[in-house]
């Protein structure tokens, strides 16, 4: 076989990352199924680390802001999360593909997108997110946000879908997710409305910024 060409696996993930930046150019959002992109056994792990953190007191009530302008408002948002620090094997190996997805939005689209920052985050059975930016004021750096599902068997019934707003008119949608394992949606940060409707059971997501500027904030 002739080495110079592509294999079929590279034209089939090259075709991934092509279908991913156009939806995100051309709509701001997209949703795929990242099954392949990040593989089985680390979603599998992924969501197995989650549910631990679910069991302990890891999960931590999750604000609007940062610092010393963290506001918890359980009337917009009650999930719970735990930022990753790429330490354990999971999160090292994922840190990895979403280093390579930086590089790749980035060859694709010119975003220059420097580095990331990710949580994981839970949400108990009644569990919503208003519909909001991910954005802070004065802070215009996130600017693709990604959010991959860890949930196995997620049905219709269980409610806990992502509604996705159309970004040049914020009242009408443009789209549903559902926050099946492996499922994954990429949108302009701070430019697509967004909600998680309320869940009927346990949802766990990794939700990860992709951002311009150099230097990590504190969390
Ligand atoms: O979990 C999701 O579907 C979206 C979460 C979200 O919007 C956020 O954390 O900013
Ligand atoms: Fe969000």
């Amino acid at each position: 076989m002739n080495k110079s060409l592509a294999s079929p696996e590279d034209a089939a993930c090259e075709q991934w990352l092509d279908t991913l930046a156009d939806g995100l150019s051309e709509h701001g959002w997209m949703a795929l199924d990242g099954r392949e992109w990040v593989g089985m056994e680390l979603l599998r792990a992924l969501a197995a680390e989650v549910d631990i953190l679910n069991r302990t007191d890891a999960m931590k009530k999750a604000g609007i802001g940062r610092g010393a302008d963290l506001v918890r408002d359980r009337s917009v948002r009650r999930d719970r999360i735990a930022w990753l620090q790429g330490a354990t094997p999971p999160q090292a190996a994922l840190f990895k593909v979403l280093d390579r997805l930086r590089e790749e939005l980035n060859r694709r689209l010119f975003l220059g997108l420097k580095r990331f920052e990710a949580h994981y985050a839970t949400y108990q059975s009644g569990d919503f997110y208003k519909k909001h930016l991910d954005s802070f004021q004065g802070r215009a750096s996130r600017v693709v946000s990604l959010v991959l599902y860890l949930n196995e068997g997620w049905a219709a019934g269980d409610g806990g879908e992502l509604q996705v707003f159309n970004r040049e008119s914020e009242n009408e949608v443009c789209g549903q997710v559902l926050p099946e394992l492996g499922r994954m949606a990429l949108f302009l940060s701070e430019e697509v409305p967004h909600e998680v409707l309320p869940a009927n059971r346990t949802r766990y997501s990794l939700a990860c910024w992709f951002r311009q500027d150099e230097v990590p904030l504190p969390l």
